[in-house]
């Protein structure tokens, strides 16, 4: 494995907002052991009383090192199931390290398909609370609510707002989940495929807010299968397979040698 520390092209100071220092991840399954997995050998488990087989170890993230700088987007890629959202979610403190550390400088914020809206509650609820979980006063809220609503596009055709997420396609729940939390300037913003879901010209919003949270403050980190939105995104990329580090440098060249199948 190569590694390769890239120039960011924003930071002139280089001041860096996250360390991963050999950092190793391992995701714990109950009752996966070498039972069998269908319904009728549960069914016979349950029945037999007997517990189930014993805790399978799933090593997602393997060693991966490197060091992120106030101004950088860094795009991080890799096929599925290659440990990028792993990646992702331990940097915002949510999954524990097995062995090495993750420092960071400033309170990182995952933004992602996975992110807490309540379903029950309407758009507009979710707005409020969202904000609010984040830190804004009630009055701030106030004040970015129409912004929000009108960046997420959400009642671009009709009165959407105020019905509740359960009704929103995929793609609706996704934007209004980025435009929540693009609303506020993040140190560490930490973004899950968010921008595929979105159409073009959310797609599009959603590219300039991240430059101008890149600019305003800290440092944003993009999962995508969509290389072209990593290429318009992000000046670094990391590739990541199987839990390792494959290259870390230049998006241009990190993500060329990743479509032409060329490892380092
Ligand atoms: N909650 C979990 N419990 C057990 N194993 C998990 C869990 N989440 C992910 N894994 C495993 O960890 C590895 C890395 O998964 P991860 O979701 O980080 O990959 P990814 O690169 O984001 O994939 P994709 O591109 O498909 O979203 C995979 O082998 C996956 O099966």
């Amino acid at each position: 494995m190569i590694k390769r520390d890239a120039v960011p092209a924003v930071s002139v100071a280089r001041e860096p907002t996250v360390v991963v220092d050999d950092v190793h991840i391992v995701y714990r399954v109950h009752g996966a052991g070498s039972g069998k997995g269908s319904a009728t050998s549960a069914m016979s488990r349950i029945l037999s009383r007997k517990r189930g087989a014993g805790v399978r170890e799933v090593h997602a993230v393997k060693g991966i090192s490197f060091t992120a700088y106030k101004g950088e987007a860094i795009g991080l890629i890799g096929s599925n199931g290659s440990g990028k959202s792993t990646m992702l979610a331990a940097i915002a403190g949510l999954l524990p390290t097995e062995k090495g550390g993750i420092y960071t400088n400033g309170q990182p914020s995952l933004l992602g398909v996975n992110a807490a809206l309540m379903n029950e509650l309407t758009g507009e609820r979710n707005v409020i609370l969202g904000c609010l979980a984040m830190g804004m006063t009630p009055a701030q809220v106030k004040e970015r609510y129409q912004e929000i609503v009108d960046f997420s596009g959400i009642n671009d055709k009709g009165d959407f707002i105020s019905l509740p997420m359960r009704t929103y396609s995929s793609g609706m729940g996704a934007r209004l989940r980025f435009s929540i939390a693009a609303a506020k300037t993040h140190d560490v913003l930490l973004i899950d495929e968010a921008l595929a879901t979105g159409d073009q010209a959310f797609q599009q919003r959603s590219k300039r807010r991240i430059d101008e949270l890149r600019g305003s403050a800290g440092t944003v980190f993009l999962v995508s299968h969509d290389n072209n939105s990593i290429r318009e995104v992000c000046e670094r990329t990391i590739w990541i397979e199987a839990g390792e580090l494959v290259m870390d440098g230049p998006t241009d060249e990190v993500v060329g040698r990743y479509e032409r199948g060329e490892r380092p």
